[in-house]
């Protein structure tokens, strides 16, 4: 190989760590400076230039460029600072990253642009990204929904690479298996349209029936490609991303994370919730606030929950509550969506429906113990919302997930004040420990971030054929039990720091479940030593076996 091909290959190059041997073999001498550093130098100078960055979209690109060239220094920097690098690799410094990704691009980073002008292009890109690899897992978006922040168009497929660095620093995922993807369709956004640096296709969003053509001329392309293939769906627009989700998780494996990934999250954080107000779930009157992707598949999850713990349909159905812009969502509504008709109510429960057109009427009505807000409106929930909520429940639970930061509904601070102490919250984004009244509360992150990953390794090192929703409520409750109810301000999820150890723990619990439903491609005795045979850890490997 050419040695200059080596030192451009992220996955290969090792930079100033070949050793004189390696240099003389490969061709290398003289093409690095003379010392050679092992990684441990490495991360330490790395991490030291990185320090010297200050602000933190600044940091993101000083930390792709090393992620450009040098995939085990990266992901050695990166699991060693996972706290502080989590919000800079990822959520929320990423939506920067994707709103001027044009303006900003250096470097594809090994993703597959894939156009709906040129179907017939879908298989020889899909090939040239992978350029021989074997890939296991893909992440991909249409970007119609990113994050909080609407349609990027081709701008958005830094969500998928993002999604899977956290998948390798979380779950030891091989960074070589992995493919980031986007669909460009087009876009709506008309600050892209009018952008001349913009990137991506120039034109509107498709939809209909040749989206859904392309949808599915990828996924047969793509499954073709690379048999053993877990397909993550990420930040499609509310029309698409369920339909998309029904049609393929009986057939292949396949995950939604919006809607999937923050389903597990959620029930994780409100079972870790109960675990310290010592409540029970079916007791619980939950509010959802922004019932598009995110919030239809958290209410979906935590009503099955209320199943699994014997309530029937009916009697389930009268726990749950949906605001969407027009208020409370009643069965009469003819621009309800699928996800949403379920827990539509009848507008005879109550005295005067025709006011409850606003979060705050609403919660005055129906007195909700559980709040958690999908809807992208930030500040709405008020302090007078949250005193009024406060009043009727003794430890009312939470969780403003809007991302990024500039889209949460209250901040993790404000609510702890509000209610003096007693709510129970989580965030989207990581939020400071609040000191209140003597106690220091921990605020746990309610980020799919926090699961995605675990069920990746599960499902990939078990060869699970599909993720379904037993695996996915086995994921949940792994996750809910890991709380300390007697710490006074104990976080009811746990911390960030801790991602490593967790993931595995939902590995091992999804990885189980699809060997106990017999849903595994082959034999698995041992799921334990299949999760840890298919970890990759950040150490250079010898380049013979590579090349
Ligand atoms: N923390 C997490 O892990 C996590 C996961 C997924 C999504 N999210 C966040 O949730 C938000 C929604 O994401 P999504 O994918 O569900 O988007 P979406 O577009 O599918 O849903 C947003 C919903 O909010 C509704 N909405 C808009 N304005 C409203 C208002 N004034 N009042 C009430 N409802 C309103 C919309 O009509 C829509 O139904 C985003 O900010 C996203 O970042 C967080
Ligand atoms: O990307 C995130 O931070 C979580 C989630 O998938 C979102 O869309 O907000
Ligand atoms: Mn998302």
């Amino acid at each position: 190989m050419n040695p200059v091909s080596i030192l451009n290959d992220p996955f290969l190059n090792k930079g100033t760590a070949f050793t004189k041997e390696e240099r003389q073999k490969y061709g290398l001498a003289g093409l690095l400076p003379p010392k050679v550093q092992c990684l441990e130098e490495q991360a330490k100078q790395t991490y030291a230039h990185f320090q010297t960055k200050t602000s933190d979209l600044e940091k993101r690109l000083f930390l792709m460029a090393i992620f450009n060239e040098n995939r085990v220094l990266f992901f050695k920097l990166f699991s060693q600072h996972v706290v502080e690098f989590m919000p800079i690799v990822y959520d929320p410094t990423i939506a920067d990253t994707i709103e001027n990704y044009s303006d900003l691009f250096v470097q594809p980073q090994n993703a597959a642009f894939l156009s709906i002008d040129e179907p017939d292009m879908i298989e020889s890109a899909l090939k040239n990204a992978a350029g021989g690899r074997d890939i296991r897992l893909i992440v991909v978006t249409d970007a119609e929904g990113i994050l909080g922040i609407g349609d990027w168009g081709t701008q958005g497929v830094d969500i998928s690479v993002g999604k899977l660095m956290v998948y390798t620093v979380a779950a030891g995922i091989d960074p070589s298996q992995v493919m980031p993807v986007v669909l460009d369709v087009g876009t709506n956004n008309q600050k892209l349209l009018e952008n001349p640096m913009y990137l991506g296709n120039r034109h509107e969003r498709i939809k209909g029936d040749r989206y859904y053509t392309f949808i599915d001329q990828f996924v047969e392309r793509a499954e073709r490609l690379f048999p053993n293939l877990y397909l993550h769906f990420e930040d499609f627009g509310r029309d698409h991303a369920a339909t998309i989700l029904n049609k393929y998780k009986d057939k292949i494996t396949t995950f939604n994370d919006d809607i999937q990934g923050t389903g597990i999250i959620v029930l994780a954080g409100i079972l870790g919730a109960l675990t310290i107000s010592k409540q029970k779930m079916t007791d619980q009157i939950y509010l959802c606030f922004g019932a598009g992707t995110a919030g239809a598949g958290i209410t979906k999850r935590i009503y099955d929950e209320f199943l699994q713990q014997g309530l029937s349909k009916e009697e389930a159905k009268k726990h749950f509550y949906m605001v969407d812009k027009q208020g409370l969502l009643f069965d009469d509504d003819p621009t309800l969506t699928p996800e949403q008709k379920p827990f539509a109510r009848k507008r005879s429960e109550f005295a005067h429906p025709e006011k409850l057109t606003n979060l705050e009427a609403v919660v005055a009505a129906i007195h909700p113990s559980i709040l958690v807000g999908t809807s992208t409106q930030p500040g709405t929930f008020t302090e007078a919302i949250v005193k009024e909520m406060a009043a009727h429940t003794e430890r009312p639970i939470i969780f403003p997930l809007s991302n990024p930061t500039k889209l949460a509904e209250a901040k993790a601070e404000d609510l702890i004040k509000w209610t003096d102490g007693r709510a129970l919250v989580a965030t989207g984004i990581p939020a400071p420990d609040v000191s209140y009244k003597g106690v220091v509360y921990q605020i746990g992150q309610a980020n799919n971030a926090l699961v995605y990953p675990g069920l990746g390794l599960g499902v990939i090192a078990s060869t699970a054929k599909l993720l379904n929703d037993e695996m996915i409520s086995k994921a949940a409750h792994s996750l809910g039990g890991i709380v300390d109810p007697n710490q006074p301000g104990a976080a009811v999820l746990p911390p960030v720091s801790k991602l490593d150890a967790f993931s595995q723990t939902v590995a091992l619990a999804v990885a189980q479940s699809a060997v106990n439903q017999g849903l595994t491609k082959e034999p698995i005795t041992s799921v334990a030593d299949a999760i840890e045979k298919e970890k990759w850890v950040p150490e250079y490997q010898d380049l013979d076996n590579r090349l």
